[in-house]
């Protein structure tokens, strides 16, 4: 069943309804699936090249019997571990897969590396048999920095590693004719999936970028595909912008987003929390340009509805049998307290094909409404090049530039001097996760949102890069950036490469630190110093008020309080 917009309430509201009506009176539906590219822009440059994510459910659906041959093959390698290297598009997707699945029984563990934090790169080094283990090397492009550092580093491990099978332990995913194919060529890769070159990285989770890591995980493809099938219908056959399951959604935030509640909140049942991480990626790049744009907040911790200030649009996912108390009095409280929240149900885990066409569906339309490109990322490029100038200025003379030196609570108090509404912080952390260091970003975001009633979004680097970064830099200057970074040792070497993966992690960092501060937006730097945590926790501390002097204990026993419900 294909899953439905809960919130019609929502969409009869005014503004919304202008602009459902404004996409109805210049056909947008009719002219996505005509491929008509002056629906954005005048020019068809990267649009008609890029609507491949339209029909490519076909050739899926066609390549099915393939897909399930090849998981089948790699169990019966008996391949403990897959670890697939990617960046932005074409490792969110199979992020969102792994943590909403898992693997199935008998099926290989599968890890999504999209850092170079030295940390990252050696956790997930020791924590596979290398002889044992499947690499899918996954780039559109096929010369992204990241992924083809990561391959050189996987390479050499598993040309020293007793018993390997050299090429035959990798496979590609990427377009035709790239460099990463004729690689997989010279070194005798196990295979190469071929991509449709007309999907952009972002729209990609429903070509081989996301189904063969899918197959391998040992999912149902046929039931993602067919779910995703089913939207697609529903978002092609009904004309009418409020009952289109993608366009409603679409015109829905952009209207929003025109009328100042452009921080697109979403809020999840708790099997679905990684799902924002593919959202950011669609919505930041897509719509984050021209000064304008959607800023996607996924796994901010629930607040009450007073943390919250006018920017906000609440989407709600909801998975029928999960743990949804939490969510569901979430919902009814922001409701209560005049919130916008538009509701999405999903009836089972594998809804999500059908979450992912809609979305696609939802930002090409909301691209028209705003009146942007959907499909370029302009300012992506400026950190890599910035990134480029800095590893040339460490190969030459042999250092970083010099950035100026605060401590954490100096840096932060700076930054959120230029706390006011409408304005985000922005939190990104070049450093390695760990289930502590991720509490403490959640508890920290949260006292910002308590003190300050602004939005927060959290992103680990580089993988932001490739997300929201295009937002931060092209978007409305409403960001406030706070660089995590982290002392990046002990260091790990990228074969043949003058750079290290912690020289190049750094630079990365403070390219993007010089790209925000050319665009103008407050931004600083924090180093974690050797105890990430400790440092995160004493800005928490810094935000929180001091417990006023505690009470004595009452002398007389009292009747228990009632059980206080958090969130
Ligand atoms: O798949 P690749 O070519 O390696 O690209 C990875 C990522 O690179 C850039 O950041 C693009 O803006 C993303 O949309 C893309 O997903």
């Amino acid at each position: 069943m294909p899953t439905r917009p809960t919130a019609s309430l929502l969409l009869d509201n005014p503004t919304i309804s202008k602009t459902l009506d404004d996409l109805a009176s210049s056909h947008t539906i009719e002219r996505i699936w005509t491929r008509d590219h002056t629906l954005w822009k005048s020019s068809p440059t990267e649009i008609d090249n890029r609507l491949g994510w339209l029909t490519v459910l076909d050739h899926m659906q066609d390549g099915l019997t393939e897909l399930r041959s090849f998981a089948k093959a790699a169990r019966e390698a008996r391949i403990t571990d897959v670890v697939l290297l990617g960046m932005g598009g074409s490792s969110l997707g199979p992020e969102v897969l792994r943590c909403t699945f898992g693997s199935a029984k008998g099926f290989p563990k599968l890890w999504v590396l999209d850092s170079t934090v030295p940390g990252w790169v050696r956790q997930v080094t020791k924590a596979i048999q290398p002889a044992r283990t499947l690499f899918l090397v996954a780039s559109k492009s096929g010369g992204t920095i990241e992924v083809m550092s990561l391959f050189a580093h996987f390479w050499e491990l598993v040309r020293r590693t007793k018993g390997n099978r050299g090429g035959a332990q990798f496979v590609a995913i990427t377009d035709p004719g790239t460099g990463l194919e004729q690689l997989a060529r010279e070194r005798g890769f196990w295979r190469t999936f071929t991509n449709q070159p007309d999907i952009g990285g972002r729209y990609s989770v429903l070509s081989y970028f996301g189904l063969v890591p899918a197959a391998l995980l040992g999912l149902d493809v046929g039931k993602l595909l067919s779910r995703a099938l089913t939207m697609r219908e529903s978002c092609r056959n009904t004309s009418s912008p409020k009952d289109n399951p993608g366009a409603a959604l679409g015109g829905m935030m952009a209207a929003m987003a025109m009328a100042g509640r452009d921080k697109v909140t979403l809020l999840t049942s708790p099997a679905l929390n990684s799902f924002g991480l593919w959202v950011e990626q669609l919505l930041a790049e897509s719509t984050g340009k021209e000064g304008t744009g959607i800023v996607p907040v996924a796994g901010e911790p629930l607040a009450s509805p007073t943390a919250y200030g006018a920017d906000r649009l609440f989407v709600a996912l909801r998975l029928k049998g999960d743990r949804n108390a939490a969510l569901d009095r979430s919902i009814i409280a922001l409701q209560r307290a005049g919130h916008p929240v538009f509701r999405l149900n999903l009836a089972d885990r594998y809804d999500l094909g059908g979450e992912f066409f809609r979305w696609e569906f939802a930002t090409a339309v909301a691209g028209h409404a705003l009146g942007i490109h959907p499909f370029d990322q302009p300012n992506v490029q400026e950190s890599k090049d910035n990134t480029a100038r800095v590893l040339k200025d460490v190969e030459t003379q042999g250092r970083f530039p010099s950035l100026p030196m605060l401590t954490p609570k100096q840096a932060l108090t700076q930054l959120l001097e230029q706390a006011a509404p409408n304005r985000y912080l922005a939190m990104l952390a070049y450093t390695t996760p760990s289930p502590q260091l991720d509490a403490s970003i959640r508890a920290l975001r949260k006292a910002v949102m308590l003190r300050h009633h602004i939005a927060t979004t959290a992103g680990y680097g580089p993988r932001y890069l490739h997300s929201t970064g295009q937002l931060h830099k092209g978007g409305p200057n409403s960001g406030l950036f706070l660089e995590f970074v982290d002392g990046m040792k002990p260091d790990v070497p990228v074969p043949e490469k003058f750079y290290s993966f912690g020289t190049l992690a750094q630079a990365q960092a403070v390219g993007d630190l010089q790209s925000l501060q050319t665009h103008q937006r407050p931004a600083v730097r924090i180093a974690l110093g050797p105890n990430p945590v400790r440092t995160i926790r004493s800005l928490i501390a810094m935000l929180t008020p001091a417990k006023a002097g505690r009470r004595k204990p009452a002398a007389k026993k009292r009747p228990l309080p009632k059980r206080r419900t958090h969130r």
